[in-house]
């Protein structure tokens, strides 16, 4: 295993998925508004799909994939059934391009782990390919501890953050009030008004 976890900004970024299947439909489902286009090569598609293309930046070539498809593309994901196009796609992708082989993820530059999200809270998991049934049963535990109100408690440290580091207070009270707010944290949306409202006072 050598991969190493990242945050990673697509939105500059051309995407390419090869295969129309159930995969394909997990991948496109998470990235298609975070990155620049996404394009789908393959001869079917879902129909969760075909309803992307008629409403996003999604677009489908209804073609079996050819090594002539791969040049330009900053990430491929390839998503088909067939061993010899997915060989084919890793012997053939541009050399800067980063794959994520879903068939075989050792074979890949990229994986795409599960995730836990809680508006800016991300908690990423990965077994190392040992185990998605395992990463899909962490995800189920963490969202026990990490509720939904942990959205507008993220929200909030941002905002504190935000202040503090704008603010002129000795770093030993910036660093006093940061980790005061995560020892004790609030989780009602009044009283973080409050407890922001009686910051930006101290300002
Ligand atoms: C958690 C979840 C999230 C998601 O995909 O969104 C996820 N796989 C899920 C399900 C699942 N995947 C597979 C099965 C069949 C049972 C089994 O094999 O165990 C099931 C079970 C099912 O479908 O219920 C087969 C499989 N998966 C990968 C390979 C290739 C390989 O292992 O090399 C193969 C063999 C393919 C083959 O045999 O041809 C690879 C990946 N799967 C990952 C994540 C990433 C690693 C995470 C980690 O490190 O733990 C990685 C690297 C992603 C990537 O491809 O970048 C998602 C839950 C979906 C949900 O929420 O319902
Ligand atoms: N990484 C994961 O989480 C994960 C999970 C399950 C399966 N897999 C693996 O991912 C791959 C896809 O699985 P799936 O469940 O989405 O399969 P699927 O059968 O649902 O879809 C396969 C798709 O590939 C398309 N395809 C076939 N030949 C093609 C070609 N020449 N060019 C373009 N597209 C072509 C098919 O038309 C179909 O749309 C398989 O290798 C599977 O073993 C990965």
């Amino acid at each position: 295993m050598n991969k190493i976890p990242l945050m990673v900004d697509l939105s500059n970024k051309t995407v390419l998925i090869i295969g129309g299947g159930t995969v394909a439909e997990r991948r496109a489902k998470r990235i298609h508004k975070k990155c620049k286009s996404l394009k789908i090569i393959s001869p079917d598609v879902t129909a969760y799909i075909k309803d992307l293309v008629i409403r996003s930046n999604v677009s489908w070539i209804k073609k079996n994939c050819t090594p002539s498809d791969l040049s330009k593309q900053d990430i491929i994901i390839i998503a088909t059934n067939d061993p010899v196009v997915n060989q084919m796609v890793l012997k053939h992708a541009p050399t800067h391009t980063w794959v994520n082989a879903s068939h075989d993820a050792g074979k890949g530059h990229i994986d795409f782990p599960i995730t836990l999200e809680r508006g800016k809270l991300q908690i990423a998991i990965s077994t190392g390919s040992s185990s998605p049934l395992l990463a899909k049963k962490i995800k189920k535990d963490l969202e026990l501890t990490y509720t939904s109100n942990y959205e507008s408690y993220i929200e909030f440290l941002f905002h504190v953050r935000n202040l503090v580091k704008s603010s002129s207070f000795s770093k030993k009270r910036k660093h006093n009030i940061l980790q005061s707010v995560v020892d004790q944290p609030i989780f009602d949306v009044e009283k973080q008004a409050e407890f922001l409202s009686k910051l930006k006072e101290q300002m």
